[in-house]
């Protein structure tokens, strides 16, 4: 974990992408948005964690219908900003079955950490399975899926805020960021 100095010179070295307003803003799309697609079906919604913690806590209050709440647990890049290997903390559980599910993550960047999400939560008998992510990286590559609801598109940058990590702080910015 960077020291309090470099938690500072992470700051310094980074530039606002998107505002605490326009990141209000992108969410309250994205909620409508879901609305409209999954307001009657009664969705299981699943919280990628750690990084949608924010996400989530923003976006469920905008979410007039009802729904279960569940989450699980994936991580690919600790404290790095490079992917890994992908290890399971905490699978789905049985009651995917025969449920619209829908998947909230912070960021799909390489697209592998959602693949691997909807590669099981369907194998163990999902009814329907959709993602959102707040925010879509645009990178050369093809990625292995699209998110079916998308709040931002960001450059090909490390970014963070907003629940998304830099050498595993700063989660807690209201604002999405870039490093230098
Ligand atoms: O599209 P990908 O290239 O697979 O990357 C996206 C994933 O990477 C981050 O998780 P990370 O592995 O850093 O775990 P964390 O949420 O605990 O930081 C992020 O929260 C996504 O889950
Ligand atoms: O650009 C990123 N920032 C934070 N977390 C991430 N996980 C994948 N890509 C990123």
């Amino acid at each position: 974990m960077p020291n309090l100095a470099e938690a500072q010179a992470i700051i310094e070295n980074s530039d606002v992408l998107f505002s605490a307003e326009e990141v209000s803003a992108a969410a309250d799309r994205m909620a409508a948005a879901i609305t409209e697609k999954l307001g009657g079906e009664y969705p299981l919604v699943l919280s990628v964690m750690g990084g949608a913690v924010v996400f989530t806590g923003q976006l469920l209050p905008r979410l007039m219908f009802p729904l279960d709440f569940d989450y699980v647990h994936v991580s690919r890049y600790g404290d790095k900003t490079h992917g890994g290997e992908l290890v399971w903390r905490t699978a789905p559980k049985e009651d995917v079955k025969d449920r619209v599910v829908l998947v909230l993550d912070d960021i799909l960047d390489e697209g592998h950490t959602m693949a691997a999400i909807r590669d099981k939560v369907m194998e163990m008998g999902a009814k329907a399975f959709y993602s959102g992510v707040f925010a879509n990286k645009l990178i050369d590559q093809a990625k292995p899926i699209a998110a079916d609801f998308v709040g931002i598109d960001v450059p090909n940058r490390y970014v963070f805020g907003y629940g998304m990590d830099v050498r595993g702080i700063w989660r807690n910015l209201p604002e999405i960021r870039a490093l230098k």
